[in-house]
């Protein structure tokens, strides 16, 4: 047995959960009126509702009580502290440091690393201005009016889902278009629709050896060249975000383009650095900002809030309770909000691959579930295909619903419906309709009693499907940033409990090693018996299709 499940603490949880499996919480609100007030939380701006859990006090005091003995509150100092938690790749972890507006030092190898940090952002901040205003110029003297903004995995995915997110806030002189995927599609189809003498490209790759982002950059490079551009206006038009300046400037990008990040600072936890050069461009520095200063308030709270006060560490355990209790493979987040649809890709990301491990720190194989499967969508959209699965499939789907109270620019049915379908989805999924309701429906059809029960058997919901509901005013940058660092330290939080590194990223870096050694193969660079028979044959395949004819 591993060290989590030896502790006494989950064999406590193991015997609660026997006995709250057999309950309903439908009948724990029937008992107890004051269930809903008891059980939320408001902080940053967020209000939760987590009432419609199956967790009674039994179980989240136990709950509670596994974090205290995982040393949760030691392990969360160390990482704020900038002690080396990524023990993988020998690093700390400090994307708390990016947003962090108070006078605290954050010492990194005998340096406080904030004075580096406020130059980054003074950085951006100058740089964005120069763009709206219309004095950083193309070489033609032409203002900029398109950024294409060139990056993949944290890279791409905090800078482009934080801008949708933010749409209303986005600034009209210039628009950023996104490129992640090698799919030259993609790469083609925006710089057709630019011109390239008010373009600016800014390339984020923290690496910088990144072969989808070199490679966008490189056909972005060619096309302006290849325009009319020639070498030393790429300076104008070309600008980096990236932890390796050698890498960069060696590329061609002037050392003056790059905006520096740090090793200290994770892809998937990288939208607060330089790498939210973006987000700024598209919706001005001060929105930006607003972000980053939602994450600092949501981290004064993880760091301040008592645990059982604590958002992110309640959805975390809640979280732990139904992967390691209950069995569920997956957790679905449905925001009900159009410009926010991008979060669960987002949290997939940050939570998949921060805890998509089956190895504890000290190098164990684990002998317990760690992270879910996460993904959703927008609601409305998908009560009308993937919901029947959360309703009636055969495993726990925890889910995580999500709506402003307020939004820009709609009328109040518009609104007022989409506020009904998500309050009728937690109620349904809640309370599920019983086997006698169904049957009962099912009189004056003419059917058979067989028949009758036959159907009632389909139309019965189980219910007793758990849910968060989260609610806020309006979707601002602090809002928007105080829920996303929600996310991380949730991740943060379950990472500790399963005695993972949730920092690193070894399956990830495999399959980048991998493509490119299988690319040396179709370029016929490399020898056939490198690869097995399979990934041969699919080789020889493409290269026979892509053959001089
Ligand atoms: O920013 P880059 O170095 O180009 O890396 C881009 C992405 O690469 C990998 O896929 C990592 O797993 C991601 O976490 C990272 O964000």
């Amino acid at each position: 047995m591993s060290a989590l499940t030896s502790l006494p603490e989950w064999t406590k949880l193991s015997e609660i959960a026997a006995s709250v499996k057999n309950a309903h919480m439908r009948d724990w609100f029937a008992d107890d009126p004051s269930r809903a007030d008891k059980m939320q939380l408001e902080a940053c701006g967020l209000f939760l509702d987590y009432s419609k859990n199956r967790v009674n006090d039994d179980a989240l005091n136990a709950l509670f009580d596994l974090a205290r003995a995982c040393k949760l509150e030691t392990l969360r100092d160390a990482m704020f502290s900038g002690e080396q938690i990524n023990s993988t790749e020998g690093r700390a972890v400090l994307h708390t440091a990016l947003r962090n507006f108070s006078d605290r030092e954050v010492v990194v190898d005998g340096k406080d690393v904030m004075p580096e940090v406020r130059a980054t952002l003074e950085k951006i901040e100058a740089f964005t201005a120069s763009v709206h205003r219309g004095e950083h110029t193309g070489y033609t003297g032409k203002p900029v009016k398109d950024i294409v903004a060139i990056g993949i995995g944290g890279s791409f995915l905090g800078p482009k889902i934080m801008t949708e997110a933010l749409k209303p806030h986005t600034v009209d002189s210039v628009k950023v278009h996104f490129v992640a995927n090698v799919d030259g599609c993609h790469i083609h189809d925006v710089l057709s629709r630019v011109d390239f003498e008010e373009t600016l490209v800014v390339m984020s790759s923290k690496s910088f050896s990144t072969q989808e982002t070199l490679q966008n950059t490189l056909t972005a490079k060619e096309w302006f060249l290849k325009s009319g551009g020639t070498q030393q206006d790429i300076a104008k038009h070309f600008v980096a975000v990236s932890s390796n300046v050698k890498a960069a400037t060696e590329f061609g990008i002037a050392e003056e383009n790059i905006f520096p990040m740090w090793d200290w600072v994770g892809g998937r936890y990288s939208l607060w650095s330089a790498i939210g050069l973006p987000i700024s461009l598209a919706l001005g520095f001060e929105n930006f900002k607003g972000l980053l200063e939602g994450a600092f308030e949501m981290d004064t709270h993880f760091t301040q809030a008592p645990l059982e006060e604590n958002m992110p560490v309640l959805l975390a355990l809640l979280g732990i309770w139904y992967r390691n209790f209950f069995d569920a493979q997956s957790h679905v987040l449905l925001p009900y909000y159009h410009y926010l649809r991008g979060l669960p890709a987002y949290v997939q990301q940050l939570d998949m691959e921060s805890n998509g491990k089956e190895v504890t720190q000290d190098g164990e194989q684990v002998d317990y579930p760690t992270g879910p499967i996460i993904w959703g969508s927008e609601g409305t959209n998908g009560q009308h295909s993937f919901h029947q699965l959360i309703h009636q499939g055969s495993g726990v789907i925890p889910a995580d619903f999500m709506l402003p109270l307020n939004v820009p620019n709609q009328d109040d049915t518009h609104h007022a419906m989409l506020a009904s379908n998500c309050f009728g989805q937690t109620q349904a999924l809640m309370q599920g309709k019983s086997f006698e309701a169904c049957y009962a429906d099912l009189e004056d059809k003419g059917l058979d009693d067989d028949e009758r029960r036959r159907l009632a058997a389909h139309k019965t919901m189980p219910g007793n499907k758990p849910s968060n509901t989260f609610l806020f005013d309006s979707l601002t940058p602090k809002t928007l940033g105080a829920l996303v660092a929600m996310y991380e330290h949730k991740v943060f939080v379950q990472g500790v409990i399963w005695n993972l590194n949730s920092f690193d990223q070894w399956g990830v870096e495999l399959g980048k090693v991998l493509g490119n050694q299988v690319l040396a193969g179709i370029q016929g660079e490399a020898e056939k018996e490198n690869f097995d028979a399979s990934t041969q044959q699919l080789i020889a395949r493409f290269r026979a299709a892509n053959a001089p004819k």
